[in-house]
């Protein structure tokens, strides 16, 4: 089997600002291979270096040092104190497959909506039917049919990003890159400007690079996360992997900001059932993904072992079609036939971490 040649290649990439006083490292040493058809999440707090890094993707931000390939072709290059850069008039073609949208939109607000669509296509000698159709066209993908004529002070938050997208379309490009392109929406929207992404990742093969600093908006459509802190990517990894097995704490964190389980949690904590907790009864947290679901676990416990589950929190998220799942009991009965539960829950790819109690 051919191995899949990455679109996005980042290697060894460095991004230093001189200042004045100081010099600011905003990306140090990143390497990073985003796959054709990836949705490709960039997570972490604001100054962690997610814009600077993307944005060398195109060259709208030179890297001091390290590689960008683009579909095989050198963007930058750099060897033994020798930087190369694609010449320009190869590289306005490089960036016609690369389209961007932002946070703000960054509409002209004094062309209408079919205007500012166009925008990007305009050094082309289209006639006036071949523009109606090329808008329409693009405006049925992003759902906002009819609305060629107005301007973008007529339109909803979500409407003008779906502006925004049709525009970053017209020059039909194989990326795109969401630069923090619903952080601005209330959640409603920002879930309908989510599955539009994701309808253009199925339909039209586009690869998506998504920056954000909510979780959420990663959890519902990307198939890959890095997680940046200061400048580096700390961790990364499928979208399960990540979710079901986070290694650093930051990760924790924002996976946090993206499931009920610390809410429940806190929750569950302050019941008296936990407060008056007696051995050898025991609280533990069941955290499981893909088959493990589907298995009779809290049955199985009580038929094969006696031992009874109070199920105090119950969570299920299906991510990328696999179902994850996290519960809080208290599991009750002798101790012999508690270890010998919690042996084979563990022997199921079930993870117990005992939150309160002991086993004997
Ligand atoms: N043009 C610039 N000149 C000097 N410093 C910069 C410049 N652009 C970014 N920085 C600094 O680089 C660091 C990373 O910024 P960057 O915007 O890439 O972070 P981010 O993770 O995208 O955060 P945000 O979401 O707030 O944009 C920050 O310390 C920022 O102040």
């Amino acid at each position: 089997m051919t191995e899949i040649q990455p679109i996005i290649r980042l290697e060894n990439i460095d991004v230093t600002f001189e200042q004045k006083k100081q010099s600011v490292k905003a990306v140090k040493n990143v390497s990073l291979d985003i796959l054709p058809g990836d949705i490709y999440g960039i997570v972490g707090y604001s100054g962690a270096g997610k814009s600077t890094l993307v944005r060398t993707i195109n060259l709208l931000q030179k890297p001091t040092h390290g590689n960008v390939v683009i579909n095989g072709t050198y963007l930058a290059k750099t060897t033994d104190n020798k930087e190369n850069y694609i010449a320009s008039k190869e590289l306005r073609q490089q960036r016609k497959k690369i389209g961007m949208i932002f946070q703000h939109f960054n509409l002209m607000n004094e062309r209408t909506v079919a205007e500012n669509v166009l925008f990007p296509i305009s050094h082309l000698k289209l006639s006036k039917s071949q523009r109606k159709d090329k808008v329409n066209e693009l405006l049925e993908l992003v759902g906002l049919a009819n609305r060629a004529n107005a301007y973008p002070s007529q339109l909803s938050g979500g409407q003008k990003q779906r502006v925004a997208i049709a525009r970053a379309l017209a020059s039909e490009p194989e990326i795109l890159i969401s630069d923090e392109a619903t952080s601005a929406l209330d959640p409603k929207t920002t879930n309908s400007i989510l599955q539009l992404l994701k309808k253009l990742n199925i339909e039209l093969g586009l690869t998506i690079v998504l920056i954000t600093h909510e979780m959420q908006a990663v959890k519902e459509i990307a198939n890959k996360i890095a997680v940046m802190e200061d400048g580096e990517i700390i961790e990364r990894g499928s979208l399960l992997e990540i979710f079901t097995a986070p290694q650093k704490q930051l990760t924790r964190d924002f996976i946090d900001t993206a499931t009920n389980l610390e809410d429940g949690l806190r929750k569950v904590k302050s019941q008296t059932a936990i407060k008056n907790l007696q051995a050898p009864d025991i609280f533990v947290q069941l955290s499981y993904a893909g088959a493990s679901t589907d298995q009779p676990l809290i049955t199985s416990l009580f038929k094969d072992f006696n031992v009874t589950a109070n199920v105090l929190f119950g969570n299920v998220e299906i991510l990328q079609e696999t179902p994850v799942g996290t519960l809080l009991a208290i599991l009750s009965g002798k101790d012999t036939d508690l270890t010998a539960a919690i042996n084979s829950i563990k022997k199921q790819n079930v993870k117990v971490e005992i939150l309160k109690g002991e086993l004997a």
